[in-house]
């Protein structure tokens, strides 16, 4: 094998990255569509059985929009969205549970399985893991809209995640929510991710995209930035340069770095080897936010933001 080659090239820096990791909670969330990519779901799987086998315990969390709006248009159910956000009737979280559980969730399990791992499916609802709470009407660009069956997480126990990792299984949590009074809502994955790595005291979360990382430009799949300040995250939200399911995406990131986790990633989930890129080299691969002082703020000559070299 020719030893310039990329699983080479991680594989000869990945010994100084092992101790560091080793035990240190890495929160991945995954985009819908890759889970509705065979090809993709298992080279994921097969770069996650890699990061287990080193010891690094991982806590997958996916949801599914795309499918679930797939689902709805064979079924006959109205897909009504405000500012890009889905609204739930019963009917659409009846459908979520098909879908995210029902069809998703368990097709990743078989492939995660079929790598070796040992997964076991769950959603928010499970074990107290999330305390949500109806979001109720609320105002989206002016005009009042009731979310329906929409939760907002308030609080997280992650206990059974803990509890999981400890008898060495691989916790895959999809994005339904519940409470105790027994109730069962729609929740963003985004958030959910993002919640659960602050809770878990994750070392890092990363997205897993269908994109290299963060563009400059949607359109052009060279103008990726490697690395960005939350701060001129939020120039970019504000004047409209980070927007469609990327702005919900980075406002949940955001929240998460404001509660402790250090270094969120924005990657590929269709490149082969960009997950261990990532966590095994120096160079890494996709967007890393972070706010380290070493990343100037916005306003510095670099405003708070790296774009990639090549
Ligand atoms: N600046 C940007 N960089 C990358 N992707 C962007 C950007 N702005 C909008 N997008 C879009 O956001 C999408 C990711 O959001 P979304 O479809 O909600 O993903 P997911 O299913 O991973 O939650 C990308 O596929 C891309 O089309
Ligand atoms: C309330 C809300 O927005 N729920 C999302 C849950 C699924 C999701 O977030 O899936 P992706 O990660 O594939 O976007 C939805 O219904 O689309």
């Amino acid at each position: 094998m020719n030893p310039h080659t990329s699983p080479w090239r991680i594989l000869r820096s990945a010994a100084r990255y092992v101790a560091r990791f080793r035990d240190r909670i890495f929160v991945i969330k995954l985009g819908g569509e890759l889970l509705a990519d065979t090809g993709a779901r298992r080279q994921i799987a097969e770069q996650l059985a890699v990061l287990w086998r080193f010891s690094i315990p991982v806590v997958l969390v996916h949801g599914g929009g795309g499918e679930l709006d797939r689902f709805c248009g064979r079924a006959g159910i109205a897909v009504e969205k405000a500012a890009g956000r889905r609204i739930t009737s019963p009917a659409v979280l009846d459908a979520a549970k098909m879908s995210f559980i029902g069809r998703l969730q368990t097709d990743l399990l078989a492939e995660l399985r079929a790598a070796g791992l040992s997964p076991v499916g769950l959603s928010g609802v499970d074990a107290g893991l999330v305390g949500a709470r109806r979001r109720g009407p609320t105002t989206v660009d002016g005009r009042r809209v009731d979310f329906g069956e929409v939760g907002d997480i308030e609080s997280v126990n992650p206990d059974i995640l803990h509890q999981l990792l400890a008898a060495g299984h691989l916790p895959v949590v999809t994005s339904l929510t519940g409470n105790d009074a027994g109730e069962i809502f729609n929740t963003n994955a985004d958030t959910l991710a993002a919640e659960l790595a602050a809770a878990m005291g994750a070392e890092k979360l990363f997205y897993l995209l269908d994109q290299p990382g963060l563009l400059n430009d949607p359109a052009d799949p060279a103008s990726l930035i490697t690395e960005i300040h939350p701060e001129a995250l939020t120039a970019r939200i504000k004047d409209g340069r980070v927007a469609g399911g990327m702005r919900p995406k980075c406002e949940a990131l955001m929240r998460a770095l404001e509660q402790g986790v250090k270094r969120v990633h924005l990657i590929s989930g269709l490149r082969a080897d960009a997950l261990l890129e990532e966590v095994f080299t120096n160079e890494g691969s996709g967007t890393l936010v972070h706010a380290d002082a070493a990343l100037a703020m916005p306003g510095s000559p670099n405003g708070g933001e790296v774009a990639h070299a090549g």
